[in-house]
């Protein structure tokens, strides 16, 4: 199935089955690992609300939840990553588990694991629906769980934005040449 987005050609490469199995199995692992912890989940908005809805639904361990901002792109061109928006729950002796849509670079994920590096936590996990193994530039040792590894190319949908659009899409697409 392809989609055309002003000038840019996309093609589907995850399907909204393809992603629900995916995140079950990921919940399943979640469950396993923290069956005897009260972990909170941290969502890096804005990308990551399908996900961890969908994430969270299968999670049967007690649990909190809340969500951190960051901003970092428009269009497909990196820009300048601001601040971290606050968490609302004390962290301190916590099990975190950050949950993102993309790890691209990883910058984004670099800044949120610096602003929780303070709080004082027992520990932090990382769950990514999506990880661009050739463009990260770091190495993260949390990055425990992670629900597909993917080609370097943009993508969109299931939360993901192309200038703010099409993050309600159930599938994920990719840019393809036109
Ligand atoms: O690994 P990186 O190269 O840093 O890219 C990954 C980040 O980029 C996107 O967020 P963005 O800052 O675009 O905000 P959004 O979640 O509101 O779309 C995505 O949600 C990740 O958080
Ligand atoms: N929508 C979207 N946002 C990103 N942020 C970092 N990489 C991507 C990507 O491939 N798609």
């Amino acid at each position: 199935m392809n989609m055309q987005i002003g000038e840019l050609k996309f093609e589907i490469m995850l399907t909204s089955a393809e992603i629900q199995q995916r995140v079950n199995s990921l919940a399943a692992e979640i469950n396993l690992a923290y069956s005897d912890k009260t972990p909170v989940f941290i969502g890096v908005l804005n990308g990551c609300f399908m996900f961890m809805a969908d994430l969270m639904k299968e999670i049967t361990v007690p649990c909190e939840m809340s969500f951190v901002k960051l901003a970092s792109y428009e269009g497909t061109n990196q820009a300048a990553i601001t601040e971290l928006i606050g968490v609302g729950i004390d962290l301190k002796d916590r099990d975190i588990i950050i949950v993102e849509d993309i790890v691209d670079t990883g910058k984004s994920l670099m800044h949120t694991l610096d602003a929780l590096s303070h709080v004082g936590a027992r520990s932090i996990q990382i769950a990514s629906l999506l990880v661009k193994p050739t463009c990260v530039e770091f190495e993260f040792p949390m990055l425990t769980y992670v629900g597909f590894e993917i080609s370097r190319e943009f993508v969109v949908g299931y939360g993901l934005d192309l200038d703010g659009k099409w993050r309600n899409l159930k599938d994920i697409y990719k840019n393809v040449p036109a």
